[in-house]
């Protein structure tokens, strides 16, 4: 058993890059949605850096970046891997919500218009909803860690920043649907993760104080979210995190697979 388990009476787990797999799903959803508004696709890799703080925020980095592309000013040092969160309201004229061809330095962000955002948005979760574990796999040691916690009668937590509507169906395909006691997705409260408020609302749930929880994520928004909620935290390096070391936010510990934790 991992030293951070040593008396903690609750664990959080995150849910995308740290349970399970899930980039091959939400770009094909991404894709399908982009191409429906007519743009350019983004494809795996670059999904993959922009997961982590919602389905909304992942299509507004989406459709930045097709801006970008589709005015021919892509440029693959353009940062927009935990980019810009606030959209905002941008001038409407050639395609619906886009404005005129960007006056951008190389690297900036375009505006992108809040109904071009809703459509796509919406448009993503009707494509993702289809079968969102399609190709989504569970990482090595997971089903071991979880089946273990739960013989040690350790009551667990799913806390995601992904919609709630998404999470049954994932779990229930990997039949792992009863192991969590509690799960909440970025819709569940007005908060989502780096907020510690899901966090700290598990541990209230519980009854059980913060310095005894554990939480388990890939992304500086899970550990930025533990520490501030009180929790222990620990960090896994295989999943998402802006392309950036999971290390570099400082969790309490960082394991290769969560079959080390039990
Ligand atoms: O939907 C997301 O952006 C990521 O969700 P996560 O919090 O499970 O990593
Ligand atoms: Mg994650």
């Amino acid at each position: 058993m991992h030293r951070l388990l040593e008396g903690v009476s609750l664990v959080a787990f995150d849910l995308d890059g740290t349970l399970i797999d899930s980039v091959p799903d939400l770009a094909v959803a991404v894709d399908a949605s982009l191409v429906e508004l007519g743009l350019p696709v983004a494809g795996e890799a670059r999904v993959r850096d922009w997961v982590g703080n919602g389905s909304l925020v992942l299509m507004e980095r989406a459709l930045r970046h097709a801006v970008l592309a589709r005015s021919g000013e892509a440029d693959p040092a353009t940062d927009l891997r935990g980019g810009a969160v606030t959209p905002s309201l941008g001038a409407t004229d050639a395609i619906p919500g886009i404005g005129p061809p960007l006056r951008s330095v190389p690297g900036a962000s375009p505006d992108i218009d809040s109904a071009l955002l809703a459509r796509a948005h919406a448009a993503f979760l009707a494509h993702y909803g289809r079968d969102p574990g399609a190709h989504t796999r569970l990482y090595p040691g997971v089903r071991e860690c979880l089946d273990a916690l739960r013989e040690k009668a350790v009551p667990l937590a799913l806390v995601t920043n992904k919609p709630y509507a998404f999470i049954a169906p994932i779990l229930t395909g990997f039949g792992l649907e009863h192991h969590f006691a509690l799960c909440l997705g970025g819709d569940s409260l007005p908060q989502k993760k780096p907020d510690p408020a899901p966090l700290r609302h598990v541990a209230a749930h519980f009854g059980v104080a913060p310095e005894a929880c554990l939480m388990v994520g890939d992304s500086r928004h899970d550990i930025a979210a533990g520490r501030a909620a009180g929790f222990r935290t620990l960090a896994v390096p295989y999943g998402y995190n802006h392309g950036e070391p999971v290390r570099d936010s400082g969790p309490d510990a960082v394991v290769e697979s969560l079959a080390e934790l039990v």
